[in-house]
């Protein structure tokens, strides 16, 4: 059914090309898109546009308009353990190094300051979703409000205590309290976030199959993150991680697996016939040198997978377009193919695929009329873009987060020519400055 024609709008913006990824990924040139209560109304010809009046209007004449990326998996706090233990293994870098860190720093505050801080840098380079999991998700929560950022926080379960709670009873019950608590918000949906299956037993693993159920709500898990975690479950119970999560009942469509670097066949097909989403992190499976995900394979047996920064103490940055260009690289080589993971399925994991695993894919993660408007507009006019034989191409490949020049949330423009509206840089790298101090005993 075609859009029906509009005749005003809040906000109007004409752009050299507009990348819906929805129908599909294929530019329109010299589009406009318009922006009415929150939402897209309206996605026609330039020309036809001029007879549409808008409270504002915006020329973007050098630029691509595309949806705001989602950014499916991370830690945003430990943007304040950027750098402090680098060029270790996973398991050494957590049991020796991040695990005691945040022993000794975690608390509201430093959850409150290092989600600000992460929050701005992926709003600086195109991110208007992220899906976090940390401890203390209700300070993060007051950052996304204060931000108006889009958020799934997934609250924290292991089996044993931490800055947060006591051990599963404790993390249950304040993970539905933040679920009530957020059962009316437009930005924040709250998962489950049982940390991986080496940290989290047979008996709470069934009590949040059994909540998750019946409130409906997203799980989301590290899963077979390294071939250590898969042959150390099959010496201790027999099992792969995947096949006890299976028995368990905990593998369905809303469950969205991180990692998924060891996978055998039988994994594949088991991910794919329970529905379940994967999110692929690139970048902190190269640093921690944890594994290879075969991203190919999952498409072709119809996986749906998204794609992750992981935290900054592992990655080190929080920019989802780097992130794509590494998924799509790294995931030529791991296929043999350089026809795998083409430029347009690299914005397709960033976007829709990540709308689609965080179950938002009916608000957000295209262009489309109807959809929240959640939007970005990049300048390509940039000396290293050039010449722009395809907007898509260069927008994969090439260094472009830092020419993300504005982004909208619900219509609200939370990054205007590259500044942020919301949040205080200046303040935010002084806090940031301040935890290093600390840190550090100075
Ligand atoms: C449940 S709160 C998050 C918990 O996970 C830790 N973490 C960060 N990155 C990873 C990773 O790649 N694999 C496993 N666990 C990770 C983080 O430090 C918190 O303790
Ligand atoms: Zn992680």
């Amino acid at each position: 059914m075609p859009a029906p024609i509009i005749n005003r709008a809040d906000t109007l913006i004409f752009a050299r090309w507009i990348i819906p990824i929805a129908p599909s990924s294929a530019p329109l040139a010299n589009y406009a898109i318009a922006i009415s209560n929150g939402k897209i109304s309206a996605i026609l010809p330039a020309a036809e546009a001029q007879s549409i009046t808008a409270t504002k209007t915006l020329q973007l004449k050098h630029h691509a308009v595309m949806p705001g990326l989602i950014n499916a998996h991370g830690h945003a706090a430990m943007t304040l353990f950027r750098g402090m233990a680098d060029d270790k293994a996973l398991h050494t870098w957590l049991n020796d190094h991040i695990w005691p860190a945040e022993g000794q720093w975690v608390n509201a505050d430093f959850v409150r300051d290092g989600s600000e801080l992460a929050i701005a840098e992926m709003l600086r380079s195109g991110t208007t979703t992220f899906s976090d999991m940390y401890f203390f998700p209700e300070a993060t929560a007051e950052v996304v409000r204060k931000a108006g950022i889009r958020a799934q926080l997934s609250f924290p379960i292991f089996d044993f205590p931490c800055a947060w709670g006591s051990g599963p009873d404790d993390y249950l019950r304040k993970g539905l309290a933040l679920l009530d608590e957020h059962k009316h918000s437009e930005l924040i949906n709250i998962a489950f976030g049982p940390h991986a299956p080496y940290t989290v037993g047979d008996d709470a693993m069934q009590r949040i199959v059994t909540l998750a159920a019946e409130l409906d709500a997203p799980i989301q898990i590290h899963l077979h993150e390294t071939q250590q975690e898969v042959d150390d479950a099959v010496t201790q119970t027999g099992k792969r991680p995947i096949a006890r999560l299976a028995e368990l009942g905990l593998l369905g469509p809303k469950t969205q697996c991180v990692h998924l670097t060891a996978l055998n066949d039988e994994d594949i097909t088991t991910l794919a016939s329970h529905g379940c989403h994967a999110v692929h992190c690139p970048e902190s499976n190269l640093k921690l040198a944890s594994g290879f995900s075969p991203v190919e394979k999952m498409r072709k047996a119809g996986i749906n997978v998204a794609i992750g920064t992981d935290g900054a103490a592992s990655n080190n940055d929080l920019d989802l377009f780097g992130e794509m260009r590494t998924a799509a690289l790294l995931g030529k080589a791991v296929a043999g193919d350089a026809s795998a993971l083409p430029d347009s399925y690299a914005l397709e994991m960033a976007t829709l695929n990540g709308a689609k695993a965080l179950g938002i894919d009916h608000l957000v993660g295209s262009l489309e009329v109807g959809k929240q408007a959640d939007i970005i507009a990049i300048d390509l006019s940039a000396l290293e873009q050039q010449p722009i034989y395809s907007p898509v191409s260069q927008i994969a490949y090439t260094n472009i987060s830092h020419r993300v020049r504005y982004s909208w949330i619900m219509g609200r423009k939370v990054l205007d020519n590259g500044e942020l509206t919301t949040l205080d840089s200046r303040d935010i790298i002084a806090r940031a400055e301040l935890w290093r101090k600390k840190i550090s005993g100075e």
